[in-house]
């Protein structure tokens, strides 16, 4: 069986509430980045790699910190998958944009989980790529159906993996 980590950053708890409900649904390990070394990288088969945004579509600091440690990691072989936490009405102009910071550090792995935009409004996203998200995107306060995207997201992963 494939061994899913879970890797997260989060300011104020909405990231972490995500993964949780997100782990209950794949078998999966969870690590807030902020205690992952450079060997837990390398522990599974699929990572992902969840991030709310701040600033202008940046990544949370935690994650800001390791990025360096993550490029370094040889993800030959692997698949990464990528949530992305934001607020769609407070910020449509950088809606859950920071998560697009992790394209380059993960070249070796194969992405998986792409999505196409459900139902938000939002102007721009710098992790809206060619008509899709590069991961899943949720607003974990403006959806009240965010859990259900979970859901749906988690079949999807496994169907990929
Ligand atoms: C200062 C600040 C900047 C933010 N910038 C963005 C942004 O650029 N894009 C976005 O989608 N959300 C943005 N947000 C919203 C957060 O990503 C959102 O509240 C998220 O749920 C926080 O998740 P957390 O509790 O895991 O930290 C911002 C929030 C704050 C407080």
């Amino acid at each position: 069986m494939s061994k899913i980590g879970i890797f997260y950053a989060t300011g104020k708890g909405d990231t972490q509430k995500a993964c949780e409900y997100l782990a209950s649904k794949l078998t999966a390990e969870i690590l807030p980045v902020k205690d992952a070394g450079s060997e837990d990288f390398l522990k599974f088969d699929l990572l992902i790699l969840a991030s709310p945004s701040y600033g202008f579509g940046e990544l949370q600091k935690d994650w800001e910190a390791k990025l360096e440690t993550l490029k370094n990691a040889d993800l030959s072989g692997k698949k990464v998958a990528i949530l992305a936490v934001g607020n769609q009405e407070r910020h449509p102009d950088s809606f859950c944009g920071g998560t697009v910071e992790f394209l380059p550090c993960i070249k070796k792995a194969k992405l998986i989980g792409a999505t196409p935009n459900d139902g938000y409004k939002f102007d721009h996203s710098q992790s809206f790529i060619n008509g899709k998200f590069i991961g899943l995107a949720i607003d974990t306060k403006g959806d009240a159906a965010y859990e259900a995207k979970l859901d749906k997201w988690a079949k999807q992963l496994k169907a990929e993996l």
